[in-house]
């Protein structure tokens, strides 16, 4: 049994629009027929174009929206039925605002937190310990959550949603606006409190590098249908988008010719040929080795980029 059981769930909105004087009322299905399980301690990256519908799915998971049809469990219940008491076992971060009291310096924002979860002192005091050190809190304990940047502003946001020891944590776009050393430091603290506390994770985000860094699955969205759902290697090979073979000639040639590759950019000696993900890449290396100077040869897989921009362009469900 998962921690997070949809199936078939739908949501739909009545969008009214306007031309002159005619309103006409249309119905967006924002979430459509969408199933899917997540286990415990899974790291799961949920990601879609603008618009798919990840964040009315994570809205139903929290409670906050009621499926139009289908059923929601989160932790054995329904969400929007037991959202209080749901309240108490998620943790939920939203990288564009804060949960944080604006006034108030961060430790007391965590002592509010403590008493509205109704954690117990002890508990509370060691976890406050543990993501102080491993977030590097120490020195803003006392800074008015106004005078915070960005990223220190969302370490205390993210310490803040897990210091209840949730079972479940939703994380909308958490790196967002954040410089590669806080990125870095956030994934690798997240990655750390998975491992050690078997915490599932559900990340949206647009930055396919957290994705890379934590996630083991990956589901993809769009227009409010599930397109892929398994992992990040799969969906590589599952979208077959081509591999590139970057070869080091000894000199300067014209475009180089081999059965099975092309050659789509010439760089002085360096030459790009791209091949189909099906195809093996040892005759294509025996070819060139025959027939030209080559010195030198490396092979790049397709960037995660490329195969998900293959997928919006045709959305065709596909399974690990
Ligand atoms: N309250 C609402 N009323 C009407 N339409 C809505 C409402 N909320 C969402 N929608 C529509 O539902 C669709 C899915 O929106 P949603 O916010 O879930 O997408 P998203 O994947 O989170 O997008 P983004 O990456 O831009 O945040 C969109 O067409 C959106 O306009």
């Amino acid at each position: 049994m998962g921690v997070i059981e949809l199936e078939n769930v739908s949501r739909a909105f009545t969008v009214t629009s306007r031309t002159g004087l005619r309103r006409t009322k249309r119905e967006v299905r924002a979430v459509d027929n969408l199933s899917f399980t997540v286990g415990r301690g899974e790291v799961v990256g949920y990601i879609g174009p603008n618009g798919a519908g990840k964040s009315t799915t994570i809205k139903m998971l929290t409670g906050i929206l009621v499926p139009s049809g289908g059923s929601i469990r989160v932790a054995g219940v329904d969400p929007s039925r037991n959202r209080l008491k749901l309240a108490k076992r998620i943790g939920v971060v939203f990288g564009q605002r804060t949960t944080l009291w604006w006034d108030l310096p961060l430790k007391d924002s965590f002592a509010v937190l403590q008493k509205m979860y109704g954690v117990p002192r002890a508990r509370h005091a060691e976890n406050l310990a543990t993501f102080v050190e491993l977030l590097g809190l120490g020195e803003l304990l006392d800074v008015p959550v106004r005078q915070l940047s960005l990223g220190q502003r969302m370490r205390g946001d993210i310490a803040a949603a897990l210091l209840h020891d949730p079972e479940i944590v939703y994380l909308d776009e958490p790196t967002i606006g954040l410089d590669i050393i806080s990125k870095a430091r956030l994934r690798e603290f997240l990655a750390q409190v998975n491992k050690d506390r078997q915490t599932t994770i559900i990340l949206t985000t647009h930055d396919l590098d957290d994705i890379e860094a934590l996630c083991s699955r990956v589901m993809v969205i769009d227009h409010g249908h599930k397109v892929y759902d398994g992992t990040l290697t799969g969906l590589r090979s599952s979208q077959s988008a081509p591999r590139t073979l970057v070869v080091d000639l000894a000199a300067s040639l014209p475009p180089i010719t081999i059965d099975g590759a092309t050659v789509t950019k010439v760089d002085g000696p360096r030459q790009y040929l791209t091949f189909p993900t099906t195809t093996s890449a040892a005759p294509l290396v025996a070819q060139i080795a025959a027939n030209y100077p080559l010195q030198d040869l490396t092979i790049a897989e397709p960037t995660i980029e490329s195969v998900i921009a293959r997928i919006y362009a045709t959305p065709t469900p596909v399974t690990d």
